[in-house]
């Protein structure tokens, strides 16, 4: 499996879903959805590494995680003292869908990341219609970085902006980014480098929130990234198949709220002084 193929199906869903549910009814619906904000503001607590867990059923690199719904897992999340919640709505690979986004919203009050494979401005008014308060604009995907995160800002959605590459974070900040995600996993063969968020950490200036995605399974997995000055982390597999996810939970986030005042007094923002 390839990583256009990904792009291929969720372009042919996206399709479906705009026959199944025009525009015109979505922004209609968003005039009453209540707006969830804040998920910007909840990476950014001083002297913390904040903790994204993600709602992630299956994915092309593991197939099957887990059978567990959102319902019994946002709970423990939340227990555990995850920042932001992240919700997957990929039907086909992730096996999850937009609907669980809605369930999210009924289940917690923490700022909610819609997760997929953002390809045109009507996922973006279904995100905001469905109740996320962030969602994920790839750099190297989505076609019009500029108007995509115009397009949040309107709607009143942040925006994480993820990148591979240095240009590509040149391309975000140009662009508007306040949040960008440094993703880890390497999607043609789906291995794993956390010293890619170490490598490109220093293109991104302190004033943009730094988010490392994928990869984390450890506190010391944490702690590693902390010390490359990111202000928060997305963690979804290794949650997913804990047998106590809560606990998990807990273990990274108390990582990530070590680290700094204790290990790396020296840390500002995401350059190392
Ligand atoms: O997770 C995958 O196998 C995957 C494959 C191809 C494209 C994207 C993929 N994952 C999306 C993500 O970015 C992760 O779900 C997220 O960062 C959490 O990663 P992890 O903690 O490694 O599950």
């Amino acid at each position: 499996m390839k990583f256009t193929d990904i792009i291929t199906e969720r372009q042919r869903v996206l399709e479906l879903r705009k026959k199944y549910q025009p525009l015109s009814d979505l922004k209609e619906n968003i005039k009453r959805v209540k707006l969830r904000t804040d998920f910007k503001k909840s990476l950014n607590k001083e002297y913390e590494v904040s903790i994204i867990c993600e709602y992630k059923p299956a994915s092309p690199s593991l197939g099957e995680i887990s059978q567990l719904t959102v319902g019994d897992v946002i709970p423990q999340f939340e227990e555990g003292g995850a920042s932001a919640v992240s919700v997957l709505t990929e039907e086909s690979f992730f096996k999850s869908n937009i609907d669980n986004l809605k369930l999210a919203c009924k289940i917690t009050r923490l700022p909610l990341l819609r997760k997929d494979f953002i390809l045109d401005p009507y996922q973006i008014y279904e995100a905001r219609a469905y109740g996320a308060s962030a969602v994920l604009l790839m750099a190297g995907v989505y076609p019009d970085l500029g108007e995509g995160i115009e397009l949040c800002n309107y709607l009143d959605l942040d925006a994480l902006v993820e990148c591979k590459t240095r240009e590509e974070i040149e391309i975000a900040i140009k662009a508007g980014a306040e949040i960008i995600g440094v993703n880890n996993r390497d999607f043609n063969d789906f291995s794993i480098d956390l010293g890619r968020t170490e490598k490109l950490a220093s293109f991104i200036p302190s004033n943009i929130t730094l988010v490392s995605e994928s990869g984390v399974k450890t506190p010391e997995d944490v702690k590693l990234l902390s010390q490359f000055g990111v202000n928060a982390i997305l963690v979804g597999s290794s949650i997913m198949t804990s047998s106590n996810i809560h606990k998990k939970v807990k273990q990274l986030v108390n990582a990530g709220n070590s680290v700094i005042s204790g290990d790396n007094p020296v840390t500002t923002g995401n350059f190392q002084v």
